[in-house]
């Protein structure tokens, strides 16, 4: 893993950002994992002040809330709308449907359209359990997309953007670490003091299904972007 220590989110947006850049220099037709949260919003940020031109590339997010339409202000489709696709769009977008009514064949369409289009660079941001996507700690590390439910740490945790903790979906659907690691290139963001302790876990301990990021471990392309915060604890 390569790790890279940068001032605040802003220059850590910034740094992801180029990554993005280098991506499309390549290849006009690359396909990009995006993630949701609070941590990717700089890197959106930076895309947008940018004249990058997604157009002919695809975008295929981690996950979704199970019983979300799209137009929810909470949904991950709201998110990437409101961050990203109305200032940027791509050739072809694709999220889970919250609101898919068979649960069985959504997966199965999710994970068809992951293997059509192979990711070249995945953007991950990492739950304070340590979570990537909504793969929650226990996760068996080859599943791909699947139903989550999620543990009472990442309830609370994201509630801060619901009214009230009751809002808060309990299932989501998320891409597997299968498929994540499956990625050629990644890159994970941390900003803040509260993801320390994760990403200490992640870097430092051991492989294991309690500390989903940890198996980045095994991956061969991927760098962490850290605020000092959030990399005060490594050694
Ligand atoms: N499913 C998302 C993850 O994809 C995200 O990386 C993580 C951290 O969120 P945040 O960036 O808001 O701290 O939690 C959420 O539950």
């Amino acid at each position: 893993m390569k790790i890279i220590v940068v001032e605040d989110k802003k220059q850590g947006g910034q740094t992801a950002y180029e990554f993005f850049k280098n991506e499309l220099a390549k290849k006009n037709d690359a396909v990009f994992g995006l993630a949701t949260g609070s941590t990717p919003v700089t890197t959106y940020e930076a895309i947008v002040r940018s004249n990058l031109d997604f157009s002919s590339s695809i975008s295929v997010n981690l996950d979704e809330y199970v019983g979300l339409s799209a137009s929810h202000p909470q949904s991950y489709n709201y998110y990437m709308q409101q961050n990203l696709f109305q200032y940027k769009p791509f050739h072809h977008s694709y999220l889970p449907d919250g609101e898919a009514t068979d649960e069985t064949k959504e997966v199965s369409r999710y994970n068809l359209i992951i293997k059509k289009n192979p990711i070249d660079l995945q953007l991950l941001g990492i739950g304070r359990n340590g979570h990537i996507g909504f793969n929650e700690p226990g996760t068996d590390f080859a599943l791909k997309t699947h139903k989550v439910k999620l543990t009472e740490s990442t309830i609370a945790a994201n509630s801060r953007f619901f009214d009230n903790e009751q809002d808060v979906p309990r299932y989501a659907y998320s891409m597997g670490i299968g498929s994540i690691l499956r990625s050629k290139k990644i890159i994970l963001e941390a900003f803040g003091e509260s993801k320390a302790e994760a990403v200490k876990n992640m870097i430092e301990g051991p492989v294991t299904r309690q500390c989903p990021a940890s198996v980045l471990q095994q991956h061969s392309d991927v760098t962490v972007i850290l605020d000092e915060a959030a990399a005060q604890k490594l050694r």
